[in-house]
């Protein structure tokens, strides 16, 4: 339905005032350049990563950009379901409204196997971090979201999604022979997380959908190995997009009037394409929703409040 944007560039004119829009991981890589453009736009933008001094330093730069002082930083660590929860209690409790979640941050590389809560790090980094936030966060997106103007949550996955394998009795398994599965199994669960959300969101003003950067020259796969990094710094990154390049879906599923039409629906190049067809899958959705809400330590009572409002 949507004409593709072959040179994959955000052309939305769309100001923001009066809109208020998160950035996880907006301090570094493509979050940062998506954070630049929305402070421009005259938006809120409130960005959140673990690390105090990127933090600061990114709001700053921002600041200094855009001239736009409405920039607010906060800590968030994806990695701890205790710091996702005081994050979005934080958010409910101090601001009025929320327009666009852009669920942004990401790791390539494991720094703990398993987290203090017992799972997969890179899993719940890019996984069950942004599932518990997305649903904790659903109260004040369900109240924003108005007719033709729905409030928008979008999650970042790869085309390394296609590696992927969800295997439901060992979720958090660590020792995968290459250790780029961990990370092709937390992208591919994105994917039935926005459909079966989308679902769930029926008959509201929240449209949920994937984003995929294509492969983008930033820092995600740096690992200790000097031999790689020489690689990477030297050759892989000058073939891939710039991040500027690389958070142009994003900003175009966060801005464009058609991509707020759709829900459930899969973002590359500025424009709509399909994830792998076992992404799909009804049934496996509906498995991974409930063991995304054991795993992330939501009870059923908590889930329903998060939908209360609808
Ligand atoms: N770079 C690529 O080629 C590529 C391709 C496809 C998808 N992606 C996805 O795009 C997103 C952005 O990646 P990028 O390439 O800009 O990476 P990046 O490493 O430059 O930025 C990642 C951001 O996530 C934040 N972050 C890291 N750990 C966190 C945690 N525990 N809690 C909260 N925030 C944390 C970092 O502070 C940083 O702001 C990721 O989800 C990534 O998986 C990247």
């Amino acid at each position: 339905i949507h004409q593709k944007n072959t040179n994959a560039v955000c052309l939305s004119r769309r100001r923001l005032e009066g809109k208020t829009i998160i950035v996880t991981g907006g301090t570094a890589g493509m979050g940062l350049e998506m954070a630049v453009d929305f402070a421009n736009r005259g938006a809120r933008v409130i960005i959140a990563c673990p690390f105090e001094d990127e933090g600061k330093n990114a709001r700053n730069l921002i600041i200094q950009q855009t001239e736009n002082q409405n920039i607010v930083f906060k800590l968030l660590n994806l990695a701890s379901l205790k710091s996702v929860r005081q994050f979005a209690a934080d958010i409910l409790k101090n601001e009025d409204r929320l327009d666009v979640l852009i669920n942004n941050a990401g790791v390539g590389a494991p720094r703990d196997k398993l987290t203090q809560d017992g799972l997969n790090f890179i899993m719940q980094v890019n996984y069950y971090g942004a599932f518990l936030l997305t649903l904790l966060l659903l109260p004040l997106l369900i109240k924003t979201g108005k007719p033709g103007e729905p409030s928008r949550i979008l999650l970042t996955t790869s085309v390394l999604h296609r590696i992927g394998q969800m295997d439901f009795k060992n979720m958090n398994k660590t020792d995968y022979w290459y250790k780029i599965q961990i990370y092709g199994n937390s992208k591919l669960c994105l994917i039935p997380f926005a459909s079966e959300l989308s679902k769930r969101l029926e008959g509201s003003h929240v449209v949920v959908n994937n984003v995929d950067p294509g492969a983008v020259g930033t820092r995600i796969f740096e690992s200790g190995s000097k031999l790689l990094g020489f690689f990477l710094r030297n050759i892989i990154l000058n073939l891939f997009k710039t991040p500027w390049q690389g958070a142009q879906t994003a900003l175009y599923a966060a801005l464009d009037k058609k991509a707020g039409e759709v829900s459930g629906a899969y973002f590359r190049n500025c424009g709509l394409t399909r994830a792998v067809n076992r992404a799909y899958c009804e049934k496996t959705a509906k498995i991974l929703w409930e063991e995304s809400v054991r795993l992330v330590q939501l009870t059923n009572e908590e889930v329903e409040q998060c939908f209360q409002s609808l």
